[in-house]
């Protein structure tokens, strides 16, 4: 995938949203790659070990951009507790939940059926709620008017915090194998600045009876995520045991006529993570970020709900982005993702946090 060498422009389309669109299709599945597994042990490495892991990292991140991971430090139960958490926060009534409901152009709050994806055109079936740290002023549930949700606030940001933790581990190692000091990532994903940008989004996607699971006029299944790449450095995925739908398509693939996706089991206690769309060109297009969506299983059928939690480590506003072969012109994080937003969703989400 090549990136916009006119950074600025807000006029141009960016070729990252071109192939985007037309990403829509259902295309085939295929099992015959495999995301790899990596194991970091409680992050309990020795330098040796650690040395061999960043080679791991990269032989993932520059050819599939998908891997997982075991051992990374948080526990079955406190993943469990979390996604116990929102599926509470979900059952809130409809009104509660607008109470903090997402403004436009910021990841922040609660939305429902409202993101609409290039490759689809339509809005995805879920809802979800966003946690982004300096813009979080009036996006709390007011808990002592809702106690089924006491507890909430402060759960989800300690979880918030075990997530920036990993994600900053896990760059570390990206770093280093770029000729950057290791902490280099670290210090732009500062969670005490007010440019700070990480963001831990909560997902419901709705059952669905077979009734209303039909297929489209181009016999395309309703979307649960449309296919899209992600736009910040990394995103660690925590899905639940049986509740699939995750698919992966390496980018180097996505443009050629058959779109072949492999299906992501999911798993509890393990992390899936990804490459982003900013990581991609801070190491000039060594470190791949690639297509994925989720589908729901067949057309016809009813369809269990299903939950998610994509923790998205995006750099401060103010970070410059500027990969070490210096094959684009640099740029903020800010502009990046303004470009990137009004080039996806219109003039009227961009230049607002
Ligand atoms: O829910 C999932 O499995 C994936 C979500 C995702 O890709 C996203 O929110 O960017
Ligand atoms: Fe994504």
């Amino acid at each position: 995938m090549v990136h916009s060498t006119t950074p600025t422009s807000t006029d141009t389309v960016p070729p990252e949203l071109e192939l985007e669109s037309r990403m829509g299709g259902v295309g085939t599945e295929t099992t015959d790659r495999a995301v790899p597994v990596i194991d970091v042990r409680n992050w309990e490495l020795t330098d040796e070990e650690w040395d061999a892991k960043a080679e791991e990292f990269w032989d993932a991140a520059t050819t599939i951009g998908f891997f997982q991971l075991t051992g990374f430090g948080i526990t079955r139960q406190e993943i469990e507790a979390q996604f116990a958490e929102a599926e509470r926060f979900f059952a809130l009534p409809g009104d509660t939940l607008a109470t903090v409901a997402k403004p436009k152009g910021r990841n922040v709050g609660f939305e429902h059926r409202s993101q609409i994806r290039p490759s689809t055109g339509t809005p995805d079936e879920k809802e979800s709620y966003q946690i982004t740290r300096p813009l979080m002023e009036g996006m709390w549930i007011d808990e002592d008017a809702n106690p089924s949700v006491a507890g909430f606030r402060e759960a989800s940001l300690a979880f918030e915090a075990k997530c920036h933790e990993v994600a900053m581990r896990v760059l570390e190692f990206f770093a280093v194998k770029l000729g950057f000091p290791k902490d280099y990532f670290r210090k732009v994903h500062d969670p005490e600045s007010d440019l700070h940008q990480c963001t831990l989004r909560m997902i419901h996607y709705m059952a669905m009876d077979a009734r209303h699971n039909v297929a489209d006029e181009h016999g395309n299944p309703i979307w649960r995520a449309g296919a899209h790449t992600d736009f910040n450095l990394l995103t660690l995925l925590f899905q639940t045991d049986g509740q699939s739908g995750l698919q992966v398509m390496p980018g180097a693939e996505a443009g050629g006529d058959v779109q072949a996706w492999t299906p992501v089991p999911a798993r509890t206690d393990v992390l899936t993570c990804n490459i982003g769309d900013m990581l991609m060109r801070w190491s000039d297009d060594r470190l791949k970020s690639n297509f994925h969506r989720v589908k729901a299983a067949d057309i016809g059928v009813d369809i269990p709900e299903r939950y998610s939690m994509p923790y998205f480590a995006q750099a401060d506003r103010d970070a410059v982005i500027a990969g070490p072969r210096g094959k684009y012109p640099p740029m903020t994080a800010g502009e990046y993702l303004d470009m990137r937003i009004q080039a996806n969703f219109g003039k009227a989400e961009s230049g607002k946090r």
